[in-house]
């Protein structure tokens, strides 16, 4: 996926810049999205639900959620691949595994966040090459920010690394907790949805898969 209003590389130093611990701060990506329009939006949500958009408290909640979206949706414009560009020479055929990666996205039925962590494992390729550890974290990070289901973010992203490492295999597992189960409708808290996707050998291999699955989910 291409950019479309800014090329790739810049939108991702914009975002790289901004990353602390994984996580967007700062200013996000303005330029790139259409804010006028956004607030233009909010202001009518505003009036719709019997709310006086000009009253003191409110008068710059238009602008401050057209520049909330446009972090919440910066994934939108960052090619994942350009995420996994560097990596290195290890000679390491076991599995690598980072548990427990925090994961807040938002549900695109209502637009309301879930939230939870993400475990990603892979075994590297023959040529025994890894990436970064902190470049899983950024992928999540760059398919969390759009407007998601999260089934879709789990296979994205186990996808994404089997295209860009060919590894041997992938397993990704994402533990969440949706927004829109909580504060509205069925209104149960608590409730934790787990999907996972697994590639290569680790979907193959039911020992090493199983192995995989008891260092992500303990007993
Ligand atoms: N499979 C899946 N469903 C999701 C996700 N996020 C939200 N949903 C569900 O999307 C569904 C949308 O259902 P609809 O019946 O169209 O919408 P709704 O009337 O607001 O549904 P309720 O939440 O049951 O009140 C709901 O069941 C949500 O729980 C997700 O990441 N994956
Ligand atoms: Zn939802």
């Amino acid at each position: 996926m291409a950019a479309s209003a800014t090329e790739p590389d810049d939108v991702l130093d914009y975002i790289a810049a901004r990353l602390v611990n994984g996580r967007l701060t700062g200013r996000p990506v303005e330029d790139a999205i259409d804010l006028a329009r956004i607030e233009k939006a909010v202001r009518e949500i505003l009036i719709a639900v019997g709310e006086n958009p000009d009253r003191d408290g409110l008068q710059q909640t238009p602008a401050r959620v057209a520049r909330a979206y446009a972090e919440l949706f910066a994934g939108l414009r960052v090619d994942p691949a350009t995420v996994l560009t560097t990596t290195f020479e290890a000679n390491h055929e076991e599995l690598v595994l980072v548990r427990d990666i925090d994961v807040m996205s938002l549900c695109e039925h209502h637009l309301l966040p879930f939230r939870g962590s993400a475990h990603i494992g892979y075994i590297p390729g023959p040529d025994g090459r890894i990436t970064g550890l902190s470049k899983l974290a950024r992928l999540v990070e760059v398919f969390a920010r759009r407007p998601q289901v999260q089934e879709r973010l789990t296979v994205q992203i186990a996808d994404l690394l089997m295209e860009r490492l060919s590894p041997r295999g992938v397993v990704v597992v994402l533990e969440c907790e949706h927004m829109c189960m909580a504060m509205r409708g069925i209104q149960k808290s608590g409730a934790k949805t787990i999907t996972s996707a697994v590639r290569g050998t680790l979907q193959r291999d039911a020992k090493s898969r199983a192995e995989a699955m008891a260092l992500i989910i303990p007993r």
